[in-house]
């Protein structure tokens, strides 16, 4: 089976990614792109990259009537935030009724209304759409992205950060309730409009934290470690932005409870260790791994307990790569791939865990996250399309 798919946003660079990933899907036909201030251009001269690959020329996104000609079975959203929330109450309904399935990138349908207008200040899109939404943190809750008709893809930063520490929230590691995370990006996670902030001259040999106690993916972040640790979170977020390209670098400080050990079979990602959105908190496979052996006890070594944790975790997940003691992630060892690079370490001086997750912002942290979803609701290997070796020096 082939599904007809439409990109709205591709001229900008989560778009123009998902672009790129599609034009080589071997069960995909690309039948619409659409941009706004690029509408009516071909694609290839929005994109040169993408020269002789793609012939589609751009429609305007902004359109609803876009949508009664749309001969397409999956619709991806590359929208700024806000604009998602503005088209889908009119455009969705009358589409989901024709089968049309709608997989969003932006912040829109990710938070309920109180905490989107607050972090996002502006208007919260419909309640009924957002409830619909499943989170599409493709590990975690595949179960319920495979039939779902409308999902939200995770924040670049979330995606980072929660596969970081999903297995401590689920292993009950993050029962004090607070997490500290620092975390950078490359300048492409601005999107591609141009912006002061983002000129070549500006983030040219310069590094510095932004949006410092206000980051719009920190309630993202502390809702979903609050379905896995079956808890409310805090989750203290700096980020900051990188002068390079593409990746995102996440150090997630967790102080785990006196006594805390980590233990085998915490849960599985995806299975039946995590909670999706929308149910009873609670963590069955912390409480299944309640009679197991502590793995340090058993090997002496807390770091290799940790990593044994962490394996057992992503267990036939073929995008994340938990990296043995001693060895570090890094931006340029996932460039260009789906990967998530874990790296882990437990300091015996002061109890403090360290995570270390790197992805790529525009493959894992946005279009290819948003391929992975596609494969899982349209029945597919999650890995169909995207079976991409990082770009490397
Ligand atoms: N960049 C990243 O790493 C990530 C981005 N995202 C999310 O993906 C979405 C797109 O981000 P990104 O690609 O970076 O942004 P860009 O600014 O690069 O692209 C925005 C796209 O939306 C179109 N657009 C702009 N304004 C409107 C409008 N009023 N109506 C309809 N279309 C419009 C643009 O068209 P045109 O260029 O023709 O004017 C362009 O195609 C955002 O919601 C972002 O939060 C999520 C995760 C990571
Ligand atoms: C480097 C950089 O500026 N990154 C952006 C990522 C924004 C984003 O992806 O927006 P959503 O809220 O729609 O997820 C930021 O930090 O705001």
């Amino acid at each position: 089976m082939t599904a007809r798919v439409a990109v709205l946003g591709a001229s900008g660079y989560a778009g123009g990614e998902l672009v790129r990933l599609l034009a080589r899907h071997p069960r995909v036909e690309l039948v619409a792109v659409a941009g706004s201030s690029r509408a009516g251009e071909p694609m290839a001269a929005v994109f040169p990259h993408l020269r002789g690959l793609v012939s589609l020329d751009l429609a305007d996104a902004a359109r609803p009537d876009l949508w009664d000609r749309l001969e397409a079975d999956f619709v991806f959203l590359a929208l700024p935030s806000g604009q998602a929330a503005a088209l889908l109450p009119q455009v969705f309904p009358p589409a989901r009724e024709r089968g049309v399935r709608v997989i969003d990138l932006s912040g829109d349908l990710r938070l309920p209304r109180q905490s989107y207008e607050a972090w996002y200040g502006r208007p919260a899109a419909d309640p009924a759409l957002q409830a619909e939404a499943v989170y599409g943190l493709s590990e975690l809750f595949s179960d319920r992205i495979r039939t779902a008709r409308l999902v939200a893809n995770p924040g670049c930063y979330p995606t980072a950060i929660l596969l970081a520490l999903a297995p401590l929230a689920v292993a009950g590691a993050l029962a004090g309730g607070q997490v500290v995370v620092d975390a950078k990006s490359g300048v492409s996670g601005a999107g591609r409009s141009a912006s002061l902030a983002t000129a070549f001259a500006e983030v040219n040999e310069n590094f510095a934290p932004y949006k410092v106690g206000r980051h719009q993916h920190t309630p993202e972040v502390e809702q979903v470690l609050g379905w896995l640790a079956g808890r409310d979170m805090t989750v203290l977020l700096t980020t900051h932005l990188l002068p390079v390209t593409r990746g995102i670098l996440a150090t997630c400080y967790v102080r785990p409870p006196a006594g805390w050990q980590p233990r085998s079979g915490p849960g599985r990602a995806g299975g039946q260790g995590t909670r999706p959105p929308g149910q009873e908190r609670g963590c069955p496979g912390g409480e299944a791994a309640a009679g197991q052996e502590p793995l340090a006890e058993a090997a002496g070594d807390p770091g290799e307990a940790l990593y044994g944790l962490y394996r057992s975790f992503y267990a036939g997940k073929p995008f994340v790569r938990v990296l043995p003691p001693g060895q570090v992630p890094a931006i340029k060892h996932v460039q260009g791939s789906n990967l998530c690079d874990i790296g882990l370490h437990y300091d015996p001086r002061t109890g403090w865990i360290t995570v270390f997750a790197a992805i790529d912002n525009l493959v894992k942290g946005a279009a290819g996250q948003a391929v992975q979803n596609l494969n899982l609701m349209a029945g597919w290997d999650e890995t169909t399309g995207l079976d991409l070796v990082p770009l490397f020096p």
